[in-house]
């Protein structure tokens, strides 16, 4: 048939060779039996299915909650009987109190265990007598029994006239004796076979009682309501034991239930318990308050639950508990809203600033304090501060200059109530309250140089987000800087010298400030202030700046705030509130006044004065300095002097002013007009000559800069 073909390619491609079909296989049948490796897998998820299972682990629970009752209720028992028999009470006692550092006690529990055991001896002597004495009295009474029935069994057959009576009695002693021995039979069997459940179930009750299972093993009601749980003795001496201080939990241990001892009492205390813990020696209250978060966890608390502070009584930490949630509850509207006739008094009055965490009402005296509020942004620091200006207000005798230098109206109700309000927070703004603030010097001088007994009105100075004056870059005419630290800073140092004197002729500054750091907040103007208060903050040592040392190391945590949500929750330290004994600070929650609120209390405080215009900037005050004359002044005929001189004169002469200043601050002066020192025989002098030219310079300039 291939040749009748007719091909229609020359040479057509030879046949490939066909691929072979694959060979099919076929597929086994799919077993019944799943593979061994399928089996491993499958039988190990169907045990964790199986243990993780609720039923199981409810089992689980059940089984262990019952077997712990059980033996928890046996040692307990146990130990009972034991105490019971020996001394060992009074040891456990003695040591408790040997580690509570309480040797008085300790004296007279170790006299207890001397007398118990001397009497037990005394006992134990005794016994070695006790056998024949017994046998004697058993032999005595039986005879004498006997005896008596008989007499009574000659009594009656007198009476019955029949002999045989004589026995009756006793006869009838015996039947009963029988009875017994049968009743006693009886019951004996079925006693035996119930005894040990009886025995076992009364163990079962003490545990039960004593709770001596698990947590994690009680039943899910119970693990719930253990949250916000009420603070008794033994939850507190529980929570310290396993605090993670060795020390600690071998004492509480040593002491075994006597551990309470180391309590004082509870005390309700506001929205909250309070309890002093006596520690045991060799366990620091600074190792205590350290672990804040795992005692509060360990009492079913949030940290922000948990206040630790440290009273006076030495090696003792006081404890305050809220109860679960209260501190999440608002507190109230201020009186200051609430009572349209309230007025104020600066010397005698306090302001009713809040609630303590113990729910007293907490209110601050403002008299001759300086103030500073420090706190992260947006924590309510301007308007604690606004309540307190507010309150202050109601005194018509009070006079306020306010700069609020972030200046988006939260201090706008003082229009009309201020001498000078200044609000921004551009450079400009910075140089106006450094002026409002060297005013404040030239008034307290002028006080200062009144003759003696003079009254004066109250002169408050608030400046709202002092860092931005701090931090401000702009530099003066004269050279010195507004912003900085320096002694030739103009805020800085005015700042200082209201702080240094301005108390005593009650012209007062009132700072807040943000996020402080050494930078923003110097050190020296950190500790001028008398009252002192924080937010929330981030860290320990912003703590440290806002409150001081001694306030942080007394408990005080306002970096254990929590940000957002204690909003207006401030730790103060100041003896203008009323702290508990010993304590350096105390935890206040502010009343919110809100801007209607405080426009409508600010309408109150206008309506008591006459009508007062407020400024909006300041005329420069008088006491700004010339350095560069003074350093003129200083050096006198000399034609050259070392600088410590000059500084020493200078600061003869204006301690004010030059007291702080330093080596760099004189050069920084003279660097700044041209006159630097320089050094002659290795030691650094002021020229005189340099100094005359460099004055003359600036005479010739200054009417060229007027002019422009
Ligand atoms: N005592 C308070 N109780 C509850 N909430 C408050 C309280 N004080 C302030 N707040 C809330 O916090 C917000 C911020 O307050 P405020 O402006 O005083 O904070 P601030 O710390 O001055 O902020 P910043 O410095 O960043 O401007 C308020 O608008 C208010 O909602």
């Amino acid at each position: 048939m291939t040749d009748n073909v007719v091909r229609l390619f020359k040479d057509p491609p030879t046949e490939e060779p066909t691929t072979p079909a694959p060979t099919l296989t076929l597929a086994p049948e799919p077993s019944d039996k799943p593979r061994p490796v399928r089996v491993f897998v499958r039988s190990r998820r169907a045990v964790v299915g199986a243990v993780k299972h609720e039923r199981t682990r409810q089992a689980a629970r059940l089984t262990v909650r019952h077997t712990s009752y059980v033996i928890g209720g046996t040692r307990v028992v146990t130990r009972r009987a034991w105490d019971g028999r020996t001394g060992a009470r009074y040891e456990r006692l003695l040591r408790a109190a040997e580690a509570a550092g309480n040797y008085e006690a300790a004296g007279e529990w170790e006299e207890r265990l001397h007398r118990f055991r001397t009497e037990r001896h005394k006992r134990r002597m005794d016994l070695l007598t006790a056998p024949q004495d017994m046998a004697k009295s058993a032999a005595i009474g039986t005879a004498g029994g006997i005896g008596g029935l008989i007499a009574i069994g000659v009594a009656l057959a007198i009476a019955t006239k029949d002999p045989s009576d004589v026995f009756t009695p006793l006869m009838a002693l015996i039947e009963l004796i029988r009875l017994l021995v049968v009743i006693v039979q009886m019951v004996w069997g079925p006693l035996v076979a119930v005894g040990p459940f009886l025995a076992l179930a009364g163990l079962w009750a003490v545990g039960r009682q004593r709770a001596t299972a698990p947590q994690w093993a009680l039943p899910a009601t119970a693990r719930a309501n253990d949250a916000g749980a009420p603070i008794t003795p033994s939850v507190v001496v529980t929570a310290l034991r396993d605090l993670g201080i060795a020390p600690l939990r071998n004492a509480i241990k040593e002491m075994g239930d006597a551990g309470a001892a180391m309590l004082g009492p509870i005390r309700i205390a506001g929205c909250g318990v309070e309890v002093d813990v006596t520690l045991p020696s060799g366990v620091s209250t600074e190792e205590v308050q350290n672990r804040r978060k795992k005692l509060a966890e360990n009492l079913a608390r949030h940290e922000h639950e948990v206040f630790i502070t440290i009273p006076e009584a030495a090696r003792t930490v006081r404890l305050w508990i809220a109860d679960s949630g209260a501190l999440d509850e608002p507190i109230g509207p201020s009186p200051l809203v609430t009572d349209t006739t309230m007025t104020a008094d600066y010397a005698k009055g306090r302001a009713p600033w809040g609630q303590d965490l113990r729910g007293d009402a907490a209110t601050l005296s403002v008299f001759q304090r300086h103030l500073l509020i420090t706190g992260l942004s947006n924590q309510g620091k301007t308007a604690s501060l606004r309540a307190l200006a507010l309150w202050l207000a109601l005194d018509r005798r009070v006079e306020f200059r306010i700069a609020d230098l972030k200046g988006v109206g939260d201090w706008g109700m003082f229009d009309g109530i201020a001498t000078v309000l200044i609000q921004g927070p551009t450079d400009d703004h910075v140089i106006d309250a450094t002026e409002m603030v060297e005013g404040l010097v030239a008034e307290m001088e002028r006080r200062l140089q009144a003759p003696p007994g003079t009254k004066f009105d109250p002169l408050i100075g608030i400046v709202d987000e002092a860092q931005v004056a701090f931090m401000c870059p702009a530099v003066g005419d004269d050279k010195r800087p507004y912003g900085g630290s320096k002694a030739t800073s103009r805020y800085f140092m005015a700042v200082r010298k209201v702080h240094n004197q301005g108390r005593a002729v009650d012209v007062l500054l009132w700072e807040g400030t943000q996020d402080p750091t050494d930078q923003n907040l110097p050190k020296l103007v950190r500790e001028g202030a008398h009252t002192r208060i924080s937010l929330v903050l981030g860290t320990e040592s912003q703590a440290r700046m806002a409150l001081g040392d001694k306030a942080v190391d007394g408990g005080a945590a306002p970096h254990l705030l929590r940000q957002g949500l204690d909003k207006g929750t401030v730790v103060v330290a100041s003896d203008g509130i009323k702290i508990p004994a010993g304590q350096p600070s105390i935890t206040v929650r502010t009343h919110f006044i809100d801007d209607t609120a405080a426009a409508e209390i600010a309408q109150r405080a206008k309506d008591l004065r006459d009508g007062v215009t407020t400024l909006t900037a300041v005329e420069p005050s008088e006491t700004t300095v010339d350095a560069l004359a003074d350093i003129a002044a200083a050096l006198g005929d000399e034609s050259k002097l070392l600088t410590q001189e000059v500084l020493r004169r200078l600061a003869t002469a204006n301690p004010g002013e030059y007291r702080e200043w330093t080596f760099s601050d004189l050069r920084q002066v003279l660097e700044a007009a041209g006159a630097p020192p320089r050094k002659t025989d290795g030691r650094m002098v002021v020229d005189a000559g340099r100094v005359a030219q460099a004055l003359a310079q600036r005479a010739d300039e200054t009417p060229e800069t007027a002019a422009q």
